[in-house]
C-alpha cells in the first residue's frame, strides 16, 4: 500500500512503528522490511543483493545492539531508522540505516535477569574462535557475570553466532573485518577482567594481580597495542595546563570507571563502524525516486529503577507521540479549519507540555543537565535541587516522597520515577585523550581507524564534554524533520501481557495502552474525519478519466471533481477552499473503478496493437506456412511415394515369404498327417491285433476255465473212483494179504532147501577147518617136505579149483533154481491175481460203468450222497488205517523174518567168503592161465561174493506193495 501511494503519488513514505517494550516493533519492522524487499525485490536473488543485504542487517545490528532486559528477551538498545530507496521502476536501489543513542552504559554495568549485548554470549558459545580469544565461559567475564542469565530461552548462542557471522558475510563485512569486530569484543570482555589495587600512593592504583594481568596482556594483544601504554592509559590521566601536560595517578576506583569508559567508547565506536560499514556495503542511491523509512525505535520504558537511558528512550517516545499527535490531530485538524469544512473539533492528548519540559531551553531538564556537566563540582544532587526548583511548577513533573534526587515524570504512557546518580555521567560523553592515544596506536587497523577522526583541539585538553542528551535531542530532531517531509504511517504496537504467552491479554495493560497512544481518539478521527484528502488539480489529473465527457469542456477543477464524486455515487464528502475531503475507503473506491477504466483503456489499445500486430503476423505466418505447406506437402507426397513404393515391395515380398512359410507349413502339415494317420492305423491294427489276442487269450482262458471245470469235474468224478478205487483195493489187499501169508508159508520150503545149503556150507567149512588143520600140521613138516607141498598145493590148488568149479556150478544152479522159483513163484501169483484180478475188474468194470453212468445221471444225488461217502470214505479210511496198522504189523513180521532171511543170507555170504577164502594165495600162473583169469580178477573173484540178483520175492512183493499204498491212500 505504501509502495502504491509512493509510486502513485510520488511521494515518500514513512512508517512509524511505536509501542511499548516488548510491544513487537522489532518484529513488526523485519515484517515490513521483507514485504518491502519482497515486493521491491529483483527478479534474480543472489545472497548479496540490497534487499538480502537489508534483511540480513537485521540480525546483525539485533547481535550487537539488542539485549535481553526485563520486559523483552531482544530488546532494541538503540533507535533505528532504515531508509529503503526505490528508483523509478519502484524496486530497491539502495537502503540506509541511521542509528540512535544506543545504551552503551549497558556494556560496563547490567542488573540481574538482564544481559549485556547479545553479541557477547555469541562469542564465548562459539567454540574454537572463543578458544582462538582465550575466552571461557560468560560467567568467567565481569561484564557479564553481572547478571546471572547467561541463556535465552529457546536460544542457542553458538548457532546465533553463526547466524551472525553470516549476516557479516552477507553484507559485506570482509573475513578480516570480522576477525578484527570479535577480537575487539573479546578485548572489550579481558579489559573488564582487570582489577586495579592500590599502587605505591593513596591516591594511585596499579594492576591488581597475575589474573588481572593476564587479562590486561590479552587486551592488549588483541586489540594490538602496547601493554604498557594500555596501563597507564587505565591508571593515569594527563591533564593539559598552560604549564604543560601533569600526569595524574588515578585511585581504584577511577581506575575502574576509566576502563569502564574505554570498554563502552570503544564498543559505541564498534557499534558506529558497523553502521557505517552495512550503509557503504548496501550503498545509497542518490537519484533515487522516492523512500519508504521504517523507524524502529526503543519503546517506552518504566522499569523499577529507570535511569538516563530511559529518560532518553522516553523523551524519544514522547517525541514520536508528538509526531502522532501532529499529523492525526492537530494538523489534520487545523487543515479542516482553513479550508473551512464543516468539523466539529476532536480533544485530545497534546504532549507539547512534556517536550517543553524536557528539551526547551534554558530551563528544560536536558538543558539543566548539560549545565550540570558542564561544571565539574555538579552532582546529581545539585542538578536535581536545580531541577525542582526551576521547574517544581510544571504538571507533569513530580518530586518523589523518599528521595530527594529522584523525580516522576508523568509521560503520556504514564508516570516513570527516574534516578538521577548516574545522570550526569551518562550524559557526559567525551574521549579520553589517552584512550585516543593507545587506540589510534594499534596495529589492527580496524581499531586504530574508530579513533582516526578524533578532532585535534579535543586531544590537547585531557577530554572534551559533548552532551548525550542534546546529541540525542538534535538527532530526533532531524529525525521528526525527515518525518515530516514524508508522509506518515504509523503501526501501534500493543503489548498484550508481560509474561510473554501468546493468546493472553491483560485488558487493563492494553487499554491503558491504547489509550495513552491515543489511538482511541485517532480510531475516532479516521471514522469521524477525511483520511483523504487532494486538492483539486490533483483529484481532477487522478480521476478526471471517469469522466472524459465533461473533461474537454469545462476547466472548473471543483466542478469537475464535484462531478466525478456525484458520478461515482459517493456522499459524506466535503469540498473545501482548495481541497477536496474523503471518507475512509472513498478513495478506495475510486481508484478501484479508475484503475477499471485505465484497464480497459489499456485493454482495447493492447487489443489493437495486439490486432494489428497479429494481422502482421497473420500474413508473415500465412505466406510461410504456404511455403511451408508446399514443401511439406512435396515432403510428404514423395514420403508417400516411397512409403506406398515399399509397401508394394513389401506386399511382394509378404506373400513370397507367406507362400514360402504356408508350403512350408503345407508339408510339415502333410508329414505330420502322415504320421499321425500311420500312427492312427498302427494304434488301430494294434487294437485289433490286441482284440484278436484278447479273443484268443479269452479262448484259451476259456478253453482252461472250461478245461478246468472238466478237469474239477474229473477230479470230481476221479476222487469219487479213487475213493470207490481204494475202497475196491482195500478189498483187495485184504486179500493180497491172505496171500502173502500163504506165501509166507511157501518160503518154508525154501528155507529149507536153503538149510541143505547151509548144511553143505557147514561141510565145507568142517573140511575147511580141516585142512587148516592139515595145513598146519603140513607147516610143521613144512620144512621137511618143503618139496612134496608144493604137489600138495598143486593138488590142493587143483581141488580147490575143481570146489570151485563145484561151488560155482553149486551157485549157478541155486542161482538158476532161485530164478526159476522166483519166476513160477511170480508166475503163480502173477497168474492167480492176474486171474482174480481180471474177473474182479470185469465185474467191478461193469459194475463202474453202471455205477458211472448212474453217477452221471445221479449227479445231484450223489453231491447228497458225496457226505455219506465221505463219511464212509472216512470210516473206510480208519478201516484202511486199521488195516494199514495190520499190514504194518505183517511188514514188520515180513521185515523181522526178511531180517532173519537176511542174516542167513550174510552167514551163507560169510560162509562162503570163508569158502572161498581158503585160498588165499593167488594160484601160480600157470593155474591162472590155464583158467584164463587175471590175478587181479581171480583175487575179486574170491575177494567179492556175487551180489545176490535175486532178492526175496517177500521183500520185493512186500516193498513194491508198501510204495503203492500211500500213493493210492494220497489219491
Ligand atoms: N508478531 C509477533 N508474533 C509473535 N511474537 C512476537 C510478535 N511480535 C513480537 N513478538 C514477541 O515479542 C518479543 C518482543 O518483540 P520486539 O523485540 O519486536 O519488541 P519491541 O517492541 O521491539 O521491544 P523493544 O522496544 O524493547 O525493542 C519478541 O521477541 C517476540 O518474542
Amino acid at each position: 500500500m505504501k509502495c502504491r501511494a509512493m509510486l502513485n503519488d510520488s511521494m515518500s513514505q514513512s512508517i512509524l512503528v511505536s509501542g511499548e517494550s516488548g510491544a513487537g516493533k522489532t518484529e513488526t519492522t523485519k515484517l515490513i522490511m521483507r514485504y518491502l524487499t519482497y515486493v521491491g525485490g529483483r527478479a534474480v536473488l543472489d545472497d548479496r543483493s540490497v534487499e538480502q543485504q537489508v534483511l540480513e542487517s537485521n540480525p546483525l545490528l539485533e547481535a550487537f545492539g539488542n539485549a535481553k532486559t526485563v520486559r523483552n528477551d531482544n530488546s532494541s538498545r538503540f533507535g533505528k531508522f532504515v531508509e529503503i530507496q526505490f528508483d523509478k521502476s519502484g524496486r530497491i536501489s539502495g537502503a540506509a540505516i541511521r542509528t540512535y543513542l544506543l545504551e552503551r552504559s549497558r556494556v560496563v554495568q547490567i542488573t540481574d535477569p538482564e544481559r549485556n549485548f547479545h553479541c557477547f554470549y555469541q562469542l564465548c558459545a562459539s567454540g574454537k574462535d572463543a578458544e582462538l580469544y582465550k575466552l571461557g565461559h560468560a560467567s568467567t567475564f565481569h561484564y557479564l557475570n553481572q547478571s546471572k542469565t547467561y541463556e535465552l530461552e529457546g536460544i542457542n548462542n553458538e548457532d546465533e553466532y553463526w547466524k551472525t557471522k553470516r549476516a557479516m558475510d552477507i553484507v559485506g563485512i570482509s573475513r578480516s573485518d570480522q576477525d578484527a569486530i570479535f577480537r575487539t569484543l573479546a578485548a572489550i570482555l579481558h579489559l573488564g577482567n582487570i582489577e586495579f589495587s592500590p599502587g605505591k600512593d593513596s591516591d594511585s592504583s596499579k594492576i591488581k594481580d597475575s589474573t588481572s594481568n593476564f587479562h590486561l596482556q590479552m587486551t592488549a594483544t588483541l586489540l594490538m597495542c602496547d601493554p604498557d601504554l594500555l596501563v597507564s592509559s587505565l591508571c593515569t590521566r594527563s591533564i593539559h595546563t598552560n604549564e604543560g601536560i601533569i600526569i595524574k595517578e588515578l585511585d581504584c576506583a577511577a581506575a575502574a570507571a576509566n576502563r569502564d569508559a574505554l570498554s563502552k567508547t570503544i564498543y559505541a565506536r564498534l557499534f558506529d563502524w558497523l553502521v557505517e560499514n552495512i550503509n557503504k556495503s548496501i550503498g545509497q542511491d542518490v537519484d533515487s525516486k522516492a523512500q519508504i523509512g521504517v523507524l524502529d525505535i526503543y519503546g517506552f520504558e518504566s522499569f523499577k529503577h529507570n535511569s538516563f537511558e530511559q529518560f532518553c528512550i522516553n523523551f524519544a517516545n514522547e517525541k514520536l507521540q508528538q509526531h502522532f499527535n501532529e499529523h492525526v490531530f492537530k494538523m489534520e485538524q487545523e487543515e479542516y479549519k482553513s479550508e473551512k469544512i464543516n468539523w466539529s473539533y476532536i480533544e485530545f492528548i497534546d504532549n507539547q507540555d512534556m517536550l517543553d519540559l524536557i528539551e526547551k531551553k534554558p530551563i528544560g531538564i536536558i538543558a539543566l543537565l548539560d549545565e550540570a556537566c558542564m561544571f565539574p563540582k555538579s552532582t546529581h544532587a545539585t542538578f536535581a535541587s536545580k531541577m525542582f526548583r526551576n521547574l517544581s511548577s510544571h504538571p507533569r513533573l513530580e518530586k518523589t516522597k523518599f528521595s530527594e534526587t529522584d523525580f516522576t515524570i508523568s509521560h503520556y504512557a504514564g508516570k516513570v520515577t527516574y534516578q538521577t546518580d548516574s545522570f550526569l555521567e551518562k550524559n557526559r560523553d567525551y574521549i579520553v585523550a589517552e584512550h585516543c592515544n593507545l587506540l589510534s596506536s594499534s596495529r589492527c587497523s580496524l581499531v586504530s581507524g574508530l579513533f582516526s577522526s578524533l578532532p585535534e583541539e579535543s586531544l590537547r585538553s585531557s577530554y572534551k564534554f559533548s552532551s548525550v542528551a542534546s546529541r540525542f535531542k538534535q538527532q530526533l530532531q532531524a529525525l521528526m524533520e525527515t518525518l515530516s517531509s514524508t508522509e506518515p504511517h504509523y503501526v501501534r504496537c500493543v503489548k498484550p501481557n508481560s509474561v510473554n504467552r501468546p493468546q493472553l491479554f491483560e485488558n487493563q495493560s492494553v487499554l491503558h495502552q491504547l489509550r495513552c497512544g491515543g489511538v482511541l481518539e485517532a480510531v475516532r478521527i479516521s471514522l469521524a474525519g477525511y483520511p483523504t484528502r487532494r486538492t483539486y488539480a490533483e483529484f481532477v489529473d487522478r480521476f478526471g478519466v471517469l469522466v472524459p465527457e465533461l473533461m474537454f469542456g469545462s476547466h472548473d477543477e471543483r466542478a469537475l471533481t464535484e462531478a466525478v464524486l456525484e458520478k461515482m455515487k459517493l456522499d459524506n464528502f466535503q469540498l473545501g477552499r482548495n481541497k477536496v475531503f474523503l471518507r475512509a475507503g472513498q478513495i478506495a473506491i475510486l481508484d478501484v473503478r479508475r484503475a477499471e477504466v485505465l484497464d480497459n483503456a489499456a485493454r482495447r489499445i493492447q487489443s489493437c496493437f495486439r490486432t494489428f500486430a497479429a494481422r502482421k503476423e497473420f500474413v508473415k505466418t500465412k505466406k510461410a506456412s504456404i511455403s511451408l505447406q508446399a514443401y511439406c506437402r512435396g515432403c510428404f507426397a514423395r514420403k508417400m511415394y516411397k512409403i506406398r513404393r515399399e509397401t508394394a515391395a513389401a506386399i511382394i515380398l509378404q506373400k513370397y515369404a507367406r507362400r514360402l512359410l504356408l508350403q512350408r507349413n503345407y508339408h510339415e502339415a502333410c508329414s505330420a498327417a502322415l504320421l499321425i494317420q500311420s500312427c492312427i492305423r498302427g494304434f488301430i491294427a494294434r487294437r485289433y491285433f490286441s482284440a484278436i489276442r484278447e479273443q484268443k487269450a479269452a479262448l484259451v482262458i476259456q478253453s482252461f476255465w472250461r478245461k478246468r471245470k472238466v478237469a474239477m469235474l474229473f477230479q470230481h468224478y476221479k476222487q469219487a473212483t479213487i475213493a470207490i478205487q481204494c475202497a475196491w483195493r482195500q478189498k483187495l489187499a485184504r486179500r493180497e494179504l491172505r496171500k502173502l501169508r500163504m506165501t509166507a508159508n511157501e518160503a518154508g520150503a525154501l528155507r529149507e532147501a536153503k538149510n541143505k545149503l547151509e548144511k553143505k556150507l557147514d561141510d565145507l567149512t568142517l573140511r575147511l577147518t580141516l585142512e587148516r588143520r592139515m595145513r598146519a600140521a603140513g607147516e610143521e613138516t613144512k620144512l621137511v617136505e618143503i618139496s612134496k607141498r608144493d604137489k600138495i598145493i598143486e593138488t590142493l590148488s587143483a581141488e580147490c579149483a575143481a570146489a570151485k568149479l563145484s561151488a560155482r556150478s553149486e551157485h549157478d544152479k541155486n542161482l538158476i533154481l532161485q530164478r526159476q522159483l522166483d519166476d513160477s513163484l511170480r508166475e503163480i501169483s502173477m497168474l492167480r491175481s492176474n486171474k482174480i484180478l481180471k474177473a474182479e475188474e470185469e465185474n467191478e468194470n461193469s459194475n463202474l460203468k453202471n455205477i458211472v453212468e448212474s453217477l452221471s445221471e445221479k449227479n445231484s444225488l450223489l453231491e447228497n450222497e458225496l457226505s455219506t461217502a465221505r463219511k464212509n470214505s472216512d470210516d473206510t479210511m480208519e478201516k484202511l488205517k486199521d488195516v494199514e496198522g495190520k499190514c504194518t504189523r505183517l511188514q514188520q513180521n515180513l521185515d523181522k523174518l526178511q531180517e532173519k532171511l537176511t542174516n542167513l543170507e550174510n552167514e551163507n555170504h560169510v560162509l562162503r567168503q570163508k569158502a572161498f577164502s581158503i585160498t588165499p594165495k593167488p594160484l601160480p600162473e600157470k593155474f591162472a592161465n590155464s583158467t584164463g583169469l587175471t590175478n587181479s580178477e581171480q583175487k575179486r573173484t574170491f575177494e567179492t561174493p556175487p551180489p545176490t540178483k535175486y532178492p526175496s520175492p517177500i521183500q520185493h512183493s512186500t516193498g513194491s506193495r508198501r510204495a503203492r499204498l500211500p500213493v493210492e491212500r494220497h489219491e
